[in-house]
């Protein structure tokens, strides 16, 4: 149980935490669809109400450097354990750096499993350095591990990004890789991308939103079913001739051959390494090469009996998978534990393409409720999103508000998707409608917190839609193609996020301290204090001001 506060006996009601994916706050507003956005709600909480910016990106949410940018896995983990641990893309290059994954069994028994097979290994995953779902430089270091070691033929599946970073910068990282291959097959190791397609495409679908992705991905890389191209490259140019506008995430699958035969199906007796670490759009995939018979999301057709293994376990839970190369971090004492062994009710609630970064990743990467926890999740639209930008936003607050009038929770969390999903498609319009939606939800939510006695606290887990368009290193003005037309930026941002303390309850008792460097990791120990308890001892600091 978390003790009580002796000073501060909390709020009368319940707390509420919104989480505005994708919202954060840049230093000019050039290119923000934030700023470009009529939100009469956010501008009256901004002007009325206590706020602070939060660090939402590199070391303040355990990513290796400054220089990476935030997202929701990083964002939700630190919101949620009110600690900053050291995360995936830390964690990997950490083992790779030190050796570590090389003696651990789950890569000995991948080479072991390979070498008695048909001496096949590989490797699917994001084919980028977004470092949020994947980087490249880790593929690479296993590629060369697995020569040294004697693997004969490796066969590399990859996603094309787009999303994590410029929209259209595939070849960039394509070309040089095939390069890096070439060199490699002078020495007779005969390393191959085999297959691939935009990420938005095949195979990384999340909590279970579009398995037909999955499907498609499965025909791609096991089956060797698609259209078929001599190169990666040629592929991927040939594809944007046939798809004009299309951008990288959004490019339909490709299957590599030679004299029409696929060069890397997967067959009985390969080993397949699943090399994203973080874990939301790695969990179907991983379910399709684990699960037995009773499998059934879609018709495999055929299922190779191979050694598999993810980069990391990326459900403590479900142990999914089963063999993984490096320890997910090792996330305790989360908020929710914490509420749950103290007698709070909790509610969560988000539409599907969110619905995991508020309960799962929000609870440290497990799938399970702690007691006492309600989570409702709101079926998500599958459509480009930029074509519903409003996307669930409505059916989120409608929920929220009846979790609110049932009396029932003390604690309440959602998160609205709008500014993040949008933010990710390039769309400017589109990404101002987004917010322009969340806004108009939030005019809805805040007076039934009212009516419950309630504060809100107003935050986001990384920026997104505050940057719209790639900027010129120099000018900080839009970068032009040549064309003249603005390069889009899908990316997440690397601008700090708000914390509003929507507080109409306290009669101006309560306001918010400025910390220097703080970050995500202090929302739990405010919240904790806004309802009357002591942080737990392993949670970073509270922000909580009460006068
Ligand atoms: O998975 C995605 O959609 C992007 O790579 C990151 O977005 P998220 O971290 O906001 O989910
Ligand atoms: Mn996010
Ligand atoms: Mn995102």
């Amino acid at each position: 149980m978390l003790q009580k506060l002796p000073s501060f006996p909390g709020i009368p009601g319940p707390v509420v935490v919104i989480v505005m994916d994708g919202y954060g706050v840049p230093k000019n507003d050039v290119g923000s669809a934030i700023a470009a956005a009529k939100k009469p709600t956010l501008d009256a909480l901004f002007a009325r109400y206590p706020h602070v910016l939060l660090r939402a990106h590199g070391t303040a949410v355990g990513m290796p450097s400054d220089e990476d940018m935030g997202n929701s896995e990083v964002g939700h983990n630190a919101i949620g354990a009110g600690q900053v641990y050291s995360q995936g893309a830390a964690l990997v290059a950490g083992a790779i750096a030190s050796g570590a994954i090389w003696q651990g069994e789950a890569w000995q028994q991948i080479v072991a499993g390979a070498k008695a097979g048909r001496g096949v290994l590989h490797f699917i995953g994001l084919f980028s350095d977004g470092n949020v779902h994947s980087h490249i430089d880790h593929l690479k270091a296993m590629v060369l591990r697995a020569r040294d070691e004697g693997v004969k033929a490796v066969r590399i599946h990859a996603l094309l990004d787009g999303r994590d970073v410029p929209e259209t910068s595939a070849l960039e990282y394509v070309e040089p890789f095939e390069a890096f291959l070439t060199e490699l097959q002078a020495g007779g190791f005969d390393a191959q991308i085999a297959s691939g397609g935009g990420r938005m495409t095949i195979t990384m679908d999340r909590y279970d939103a579009n398995w037909k992705m999955v499907e498609q991905g499965w025909h791609t890389h096991v089956l060797g079913r698609g259209e078929q191209f001599a190169s990666a490259s040629q592929a991927v140019r040939a594809l944007r001739e046939q798809h004009p506008g299309t951008i990288d995430q959004d490019l339909p699958a490709f299957v590599i051959a030679r004299d029409g035969q696929p060069v890397g199906a997967i067959e009985d007796g390969d080993a397949v390494v699943f090399y994203n670490f973080r874990g939301d759009r790695a969990i179907e995939i991983t379910r399709a090469f684990e699960e037995g018979p009773a499998f059934d999301k879609f018709d495999r057709v055929r299922v190779p009996k191979v050694t598999y293994a993810g980069m990391l376990q990326y459900d403590g839970d479900l142990k999914l998978p089963k063999r993984f190369l490096v320890d997910p971090p090792a996330i305790r004492d989360t908020m929710s534990e914490w509420l749950s062994k103290s007698g709070v009710a909790q509610f969560a609630c988000s539409e599907t393409q969110k619905f995991g970064h508020v309960t799962y990743f929000w609870n440290g990467n497990r799938s399970n409720k702690f007691d006492g926890e309600t989570w409702q999740e709101v079926p998500s639209d599958v459509v480009p999103f930029e074509q519903r930008p409003w996307m669930k936003a409505a059916e989120i607050t409608d929920a929220m508000i009846a979790a609110l009038r049932s009396g029932q929770y003390k604690f309440l969390r959602c998160n609205y998707a709008n500014g993040d999903m949008v933010g990710h498609s390039g769309h400017f319009r589109a990404a101002t409608m987004s917010i322009e939606a969340v806004d108009l939800a939030l005019s809805r939510l805040l007076p039934a917190i009212d009516a419950a006695g309630g504060v809100a606290l107003i935050t986001a887990d990384h920026g997104n839609a505050d940057e719209m368009f790639e900027l010129d290193k120099k000018t900080k003005q839009p970068a032009q193609n040549p064309d003249g037309s603005f390069k889009a930026k899908t990316a997440h941002t690397l601008n700090p996020v708000p914390l509003i303390l929507y507080d109409n309850v306290s009669g101006g008792r309560l306001g918010l301290k400025a910390v220097e460097g703080a970050g995500l990791s202090n929302i739990a120990a405010t919240v904790a204090n806004l309802m009357g308890f002591e942080k737990h001892d392993a949670w970073d600091g509270s922000l909580l001001e009460v006068r």
